[in-house]
């Protein structure tokens, strides 16, 4: 059983709020604000309860252009809660413990990102992470933690896993809702499709191993970077700009588990039978038996007979489970396939959407009217292996909720 705000007894409560703020960035600023947004519900309700708030949240990955401070976080979150919102740029260290102490009631700061410091990008046992600077630096100037960060629930970092070892924690608004939406995938309506795209292959695979092993999957569709992995897996030569772009990702070794995985449950894959790439400053699309591209072309999207082949088997699909784009959605070429799958989706009775990339391409090609979108990508694909989330477990506490 995990502990919501019904537990908390707020008032002069001084309230540690780990959000998933992580969003794409633009010249060192906010670029989309909507995971702010599904926060909004959370941090008001804290802070009109006369809770004292602070917020920790990560943006972006060690070495990334999106890993950037979250003082644009701060300025967007106090419009959006409509309220003066502190930014102090410090984590754990003195200033940000007397930034926290200073709070008076219904008064909210933000911290810095936590990635910032090294030991947050690493994954610890929640005793362990209780013990890291981070959470020994705060823990004393903190009464509760509340975790609404379901989007970031699948990693067993400290801010996520280490404070509810030694503070009451509680999940917030977006974590309660989204525990239930998803935490029942097993009574969706059958034949259930999962459709992996995007950039995150290991994730991916990780999850098309699950639910096809579990039997939860009657298809796994593949598409933009996991697409590409699973047609270098399969033999085709998709030329050395996409190979590359693999290679310098990290991804180089999933093409040998896209293999076993190809060898495992092959008949219930589906990897594209055409690519788009980029080829005089237009959209030019090449069938798998047309392949390698000319030098220097990448397969950007999957191509019209992918969308007819993937449509097909959505027409019958009771269930779809979506992450990640098809296609280099950013660029108007490569966004038909992104805009045309998901649409596909909108009509298969439950579909359900999830990750931070995917909803901001959903949002910019207009394409809505799904069952549930979840603020979470790999969290949300997590969950629908029912696969534990390592944050959700470091909540469960009977003691303090109520029924
Ligand atoms: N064929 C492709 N080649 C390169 N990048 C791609 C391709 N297809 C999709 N992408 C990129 O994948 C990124 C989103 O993937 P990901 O982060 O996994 O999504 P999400 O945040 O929804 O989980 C986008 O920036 C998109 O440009
Ligand atoms: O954006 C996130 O995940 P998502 O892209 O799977 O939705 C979360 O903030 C987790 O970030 P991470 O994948 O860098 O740990």
């Amino acid at each position: 059983m995990i502990a919501t705000l019904d537990d908390l007894d707020v008032e002069g409560t001084t309230v540690g709020v780990r959000v998933d703020v992580n969003s794409p960035i633009d010249d060192g600023g906010l670029a989309d604000d909507a995971r702010l947004r599904a926060h909004v519900d959370t941090l008001s309700e804290l802070l009109d309860r006369g809770g004292r708030v602070a917020v920790l949240a990560h943006q972006g990955r060690p070495g990334s252009d999106d890993f950037v401070s979250l003082a644009s976080h701060a300025d967007r979150l106090s419009e959006l809660l409509d309220r003066p919102v502190d930014y102090v740029d410090a984590t754990f260290s003195h200033a940000a413990r007397e930034a926290v102490r200073r709070l008076e009631n219904g008064d909210c700061v933000v911290l810095e990102n936590t990635r910032f410091y090294s030991e947050e990008y690493m994954e610890f046992e929640p005793e362990r992470a209780a013990r890291t600077h981070l959470v020994e630096g705060l823990e004393p100037v903190l009464d509760a933690y509340v975790n609404d960060a379901f989007a970031a629930a699948h990693r067993s970092q400290p801010s996520l896993v280490g404070f509810p070892t030694v503070l009451p924690g509680y999940a917030g608004r977006v974590m309660e809702t989204e525990l239930d939406v998803l935490g029942s995938i097993e009574e969706t309506p059958e034949p259930r499709v999962y459709v992996l795209g995007g950039a995150k292959v290991p994730d991916s695979i990780d999850v098309a191993w699950s639910v096809l092993e579990k039997g939860l999957a009657d298809h796994v569709l593949t598409a933009g970077v996991v697409g590409n992995v699973f047609l270098i897996a399969d033999g085709v030569d998709l030329g050395d700009a996409s190979s590359d772009f693999i290679y310098d990702q990290g991804y180089w070794d999933e093409i040998d588990r896209a293999s076993d995985l190809l060898d495992a449950y092959g008949e219930r894959i589906a990897i594209p039978r055409d690519v788009a790439v980029s080829r005089d400053g237009d959209r030019h699309e090449l069938g798998v038996n047309a392949l390698p591209p000319a030098e220097g072309e990448a397969a950007m999207d999957v191509g019209s007979s992918t969308l007819e082949y993937y449509r097909r088997i959505l027409d019958d699909a009771g269930t779809v489970i979506l992450n990640g784009p098809a296609g280099v959605f950013e660029e108007a070429a490569f966004e038909r396939g992104t805009r045309d799958l998901y649409d596909a989706a909108t009509a298969v009775p439950t579909s359900i959407v999830g990750g931070g990339d995917t909803a901001s391409a959903l949002r910019q090609l207009g394409v809505e009217g799904f069952s549930h979108v979840s603020t979470g990508g790999g969290a949300a694909l997590r969950m629908l292996t029912a696969e534990p989330l390592p944050a959700v477990t470091a909540l469960e506490h009977d003691e303090r909720a109520s029924d």
